[in-house]
């Protein structure tokens, strides 16, 4: 999880360090690329007020084309927030597709709720379970989801990694926002716990043969693996 203040879009993308290469455009018009709705922007303000950080734009974009291009009907998020990213990964599901979500903070998952009401989810569509991922998880089903988004507490990444890697089917997308924690994951210098726990995530999937792995710089970092 990001520990500073959350910004809106347009400060975020304008403050924020690309990882890796300095300030670049080509990164922060990706970030732009697809606007924010008003819905979003709400959304996003409401996780702002919360002190909960959320996906950047550019990494929403990637996840509703994931869940669109793998026809995600079962989809699990670790780490709900206010909403922000479920938004984004709703408006690429099918209508009758059912998102999953996670997180140990009750008031965060009420402004998640005042987000999908906002953008008239079905209440169906969305079951919203509190706890901590460590005991909802091993309760949820072998290969029966589509995609499922870590976006939680990073010391808990490699736990919920594991467990999303029996989740998913084959063909089944794995996403891990924050990979790249703000330029420190790529930086051999960093070798803080948590830094030294995010790159090793990032290692373990790209040395584990029932992946296809990819890192895109997307927002601070989206580690994608495709389920084989
Ligand atoms: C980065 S925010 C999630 C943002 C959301 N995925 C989005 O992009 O809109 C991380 C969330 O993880 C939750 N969280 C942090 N530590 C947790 C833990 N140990 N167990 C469960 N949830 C935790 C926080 O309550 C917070 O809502």
């Amino acid at each position: 999880m990001h520990t500073s203040v959350q910004l809106l879009p347009e400060e975020a993308i304008s403050t924020a360090e690309p990882s890796g290469h300095g300030k670049v455009a080509a990164w922060v018009y990706s970030e732009a690329f697809v606007p924010e709705d008003e819905v979003l922007l709400r959304a996003r303000e409401r996780a702002s007020e919360l002190g909960c950080p959320a996906v950047l734009p550019g990494v929403g974009a990637v996840l509703r084309v994931l869940a669109a291009a793998t026809n995600a009907h079962a989809v699990v998020e670790v780490g709900t927030g206010a909403g922000v990213a479920a938004l984004w990964l709703l408006r690429g599901m099918p209508l009758d597709g059912q998102l999953t979500t996670i997180d140990r903070e009750v008031e965060h998952q009420r402004a998640a709720r005042t987000a999908f009401a906002e953008d008239r989810v079905a209440p169906q569509r969305t079951r919203i379970i509190p706890g901590r991922p460590g005991d909802v998880l091993p309760r949820l089903a072998d290969g029966a989801y589509d995609l499922v988004l870590v976006a939680s507490d990073p010391l808990g990444y490699p736990e919920y990694v594991n467990e999303a890697l029996r989740l998913l089917r084959p063909g089944g997308v794995l996403a891990v926002d924050g990979a790249l924690l703000r330029d420190r994951v790529a930086d051999p210098a960093r070798r803080d716990e948590l830094t030294t726990v995010v790159r090793e995530v990032g290692r373990t999937l790209r040395n584990d043969e029932r992946v296809l792995p990819a890192m895109l710089p997307s927002g601070d970092g989206l580690l994608l693996a495709v389920r084989r």
